[in-house]
């Protein structure tokens, strides 16, 4: 039967914003069909004017706030008004770790599964600006500004020139002031995604925790950059914690940020960083969580929830550069970490020897495959840990983790849809859910990550 859509394309609503969603968008429901609404915040009525109507949704935007929340404040930005990166900044810091519970929360009682687990408050990150240590600004150039460097704007390819970042750590905001500096001076090209040509697409800045080093990775569309020595004395002019300066080769047609292939053009190849009394090696082209003071805590998070004793062994399903398997393996007797980028695997195995750990073995490959071969040889982890990308793991990864039958399965996770989807898939497959610790690696976005304990019921 077809149900009668409420809402037009181009009128105007009332609406009662009771949600917060994937986004950080509000949500609402008129004559109980939703309605997302971006920036309108949980508690508020809005009028509301629609601009995508679909079968089971619409999107409006602001036309007025007729009932406001009291944690409405200034947003601290210039450009935050156009600029797609933070979708919070007006939003008290307190109200957006409640409504990032209350997201998890909803998550859960969507899967209908959420009645007996302890769902904690969210872990407020260490600092709530300039925590990211890494920046990718795409370069664009328009007619009036000349080079560009910044943010997408919201849903679109359109570029905020950012001089600027207040989520971003200073280091970043001096790299990608160096680089616009630096395309102008130098007269380079920049990309056109619609034709194809041009040299510069985006400029992808690292720096550690205590901002002492830097990396400054170009991602170019051909191989050749003139003048490069040139460039190369000039960003180290402008960058006085610089470390490394790396080339990246990205000639696809596509929206992914980095090629395969990099070049040194000057320093070394990574930069180091601390995390607890470990150290890592970070390249230009491995996984390192973006907020380094609180990956330290989401990691201690895990850590307590694998509660090893030294006898157990642990599979850290999708590794990275080894970080919680480093981590864990201080507490085992013996960690494998997987993942399927190589330069990461590399990083681990040399993280694991600069921090004399003797007991994590890596492998490279997809863990789909991984995962039952290790079964297949007969491997039976006492812990699983898991912290895959955004899409979840793989319906072969979560079967294997129960045929293992490790005791407890601990699942991080930055996105709590295809977390709950897993977490449903574990429940049958014999796991239960007992904790989710939220925690906020990404403060003044609508993103939450969250720490999961699943027991072997
Ligand atoms: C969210 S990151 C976690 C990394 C690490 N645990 C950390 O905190 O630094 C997810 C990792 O999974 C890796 N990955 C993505 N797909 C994979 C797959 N099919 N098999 C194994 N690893 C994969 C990515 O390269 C990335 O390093």
């Amino acid at each position: 039967m077809k149900t009668k859509i409420p809402v037009q394309l181009g009128q105007k609503y009332e609406i009662k914003i009771t949600g917060m969603g994937q986004s950080g968008e509000g949500v609402g429901r008129y004559e109980n069909f939703t309605v997302f609404v971006p920036y309108a915040l949980p508690g508020e009525t809005v009028e509301a004017k629609i601009t995508l109507v679909k079968k089971n949704y619409a999107t409006g935007e602001i036309v007025s706030i007729i009932e406001k929340a009291s944690d409405r404040i200034k947003p601290i930005c210039s450009v935050y008004d156009d600029c797609g990166a933070c979708q919070l900044q007006h939003y008290s810091y307190d109200a957006q770790l409640h409504a990032k519970q209350q997201k998890v929360i909803d998550m859960m009682e969507h899967i209908a599964i959420k009645k007996d687990i302890i769902i904690h408050p969210t872990m407020p990150s260490v600092n709530e600006w300039h925590y990211r240590n890494k920046m990718q600004f795409p370069i664009g150039r328009t007619k009036k500004d000349g080079i560009i460097v910044g943010c997408y704007a919201h849903s679109s390819h359109n570029i905020i020139n950012t001089e600027m970042c207040h989520i971003q750590k200073h280091t970043n905001n001096v790299i990608a002031n160096a680089v616009r500096e630096m395309a102008t001076k130098f007269k380079l090209s920049v990309y056109d995604e619609k034709t194809h040509y041009g040299l510069l697409r985006h400029v992808v800045g690292r720096t550690n925790r205590d901002e002492t080093q830097a990396m400054v990775v170009l991602v170019t569309a051909q191989p050749k950059i003139p003048r490069v020595r040139e460039i190369v004395n000039f960003l180290r002019s402008k960058i006085p914690n610089l470390t490394s300066i790396v080339q990246n080769i990205n000639t696809g047609r596509n929206n992914i940020i980095m090629g395969k292939e990099c070049k040194i053009l000057w320093g070394s190849s990574h930069i180091t960083d601390r995390l607890g009394s470990l150290k890592f090696k970070i390249s230009a082209l491995s996984f390192f969580q973006v907020n380094t003071e609180q990956a330290e805590k989401l990691y201690e998070c895990a850590l307590k929830y694998a509660n090893l004793t030294g006898k157990e062994t642990v599979i850290d399903g999708y590794c990275g550069t080894g970080t919680i398997s480093l981590f864990l393996a201080q507490k085992a007797k013996k960690v494998y970490g997987m993942e399927i980028v190589p330069e990461a695997i590399r990083d681990a195995i040399a993280n694991a020897r600069d921090n004399n750990i003797k007991n994590a073995e890596f492998l490279t490959g997809d863990a789909a495959k991984l995962m039952p071969q290790l079964y297949r040889k007969g491997l039976r982890p006492d812990v699983i840990v898991t912290d895959p990308p955004r899409a979840g793991c793989a319906p072969e990864v979560l079967k294997t983790f129960a045929a293992m039958q490790p005791k407890r399965i601990v699942y991080v996770s930055c996105n709590p849809a295809s977390l709950a989807r897993d977490i449903a898939i574990l429940d049958e497959l014999g796991y239960k859910a007992l904790e989710i610790q939220p925690v906020d690696m990404f403060p003044q976005t609508g993103h939450v990550e969250t720490v999961v304990l699943l027991n072997k019921k």
